[in-house]
């Protein structure tokens, strides 16, 4: 066979590039089958070359109720982050792990859990931690009300930006998107990648998701990466699908449809770089001047 050519210059040329996979699947109260669906999802992304692949939120499960959630959870320390440490390291990739139902320090007392994105090197070992900070707390008509707080504490903090093979990583989760101020503290602290594993709702998600994501990545000049859950998980819950990836200039660079499965993108740094330098908003900024509207006294 013929070598593959070599790249004339050295970082433009797209098989330099690295390659993220974002995953797809349709969580159940089932934690042993939706691991298997992952890892095969997972594997998949290993073969065709992603050096980070990113799960949703509640990849470990999606439960019927609040007792339920808190009964399947468990510590960063169980068993279910120990066979993903084992696949990380199987795989040789990095994984974005969305939205673990997590027993923290604190689980003793408060009997509630952390909806927390792990972040895992190719070794498996845990580089990052961010608690989900905005709780879903709403009523939307035709889609059954949400009260994550029923069975979640908010995180404590946001999480300084973390550097990957693909580039620096602000962690956020799904209903966080609503939320600009979030994202860019994040980007202000450096990130390029601003991943939002989301398990959407059916009647908000044709309204809002990708326009959320795509203002996200063009208010901040970031990458956004969001896998997402799609499809039925029980009697009582659906989720919008959809996962993408948005290059910082606001297009959607890849794209799952309704179903389980995986989406493919690279991540070029130096086209975000060129993207901030044509046009420095971040350098317009007036934060002199955001703090000083007064409040109207009701
Ligand atoms: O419940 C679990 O197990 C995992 N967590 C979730 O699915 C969360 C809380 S209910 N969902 C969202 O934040 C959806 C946000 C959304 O749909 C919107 O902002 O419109």
């Amino acid at each position: 066979a013929q070598p593959r050519p070599r790249a004339m210059a050295s970082s433009s040329s797209s098989w330099e590039l690295p390659l993220v996979a974002v995953c797809q699947v349709t969580s159940t109260p089932d934690k042993q089958q939706n691991f298997k669906t992952c890892a095969e999802l997972v594997r998949e992304a290993a073969r065709l070359g992603a050096c980070l692949a990113f799960l949703p939120e509640a990849f470990d499960f999606i439960a019927r109720d609040p007792a339920e959630t808190l009964r399947l959870s468990e510590p960063l320390g169980g068993n279910l982050l120990g066979e993903y440490t084992q696949l990380a390291r199987e795989c040789g990739l990095w994984l974005s792990l969305g939205g673990f139902h997590e027993r923290g320090q604190d689980w003793e007392q408060t009997q509630k859990i952390y909806n927390c994105h792990v972040l895992l090197n190719s070794k498996g070992s845990v580089v990052a931690t961010y608690r989900k900070t905005h709780l879903c707390d709403v009523e939307i008509p035709g889609q059954g009300p949400m009260r994550e707080s029923n069975s979640t504490m908010p995180g404590p903090s946001l999480e300084s930006p973390v550097d990957t093979p693909a580039g620096k990583i602000g962690l956020a989760v799904c209903y966080d998107m609503r939320f600009p101020e979030l994202s860019l503290a994040l980007a202000q602290a450096g990130a390029e990648i601003l991943t939002y594993p989301s398990a959407f709702g059916s009647v908000t998600g044709p309204a809002h998701w990708e326009v959320l994501l795509r203002a996200r990545a063009i208010e901040t000049q970031c990458y956004v990466v969001a896998a997402a859950q799609c499809g039925r998980h029980h009697e009582k819950r659906a989720s919008y699908g959809h996962s993408m990836v948005v290059d910082p200039w606001g297009t959607v660079v890849a794209r799952c449809s309704e179903g389980p499965g995986l989406c493919l993108a690279r991540i070029n740094l130096s086209y975000l770089r060129q993207l901030r330098q044509h046009l420095p908003v971040f350098q317009h900024r007036r934060p002199d001047l955001y703090g000083n509207l007064s409040h109207p006294v009701s």
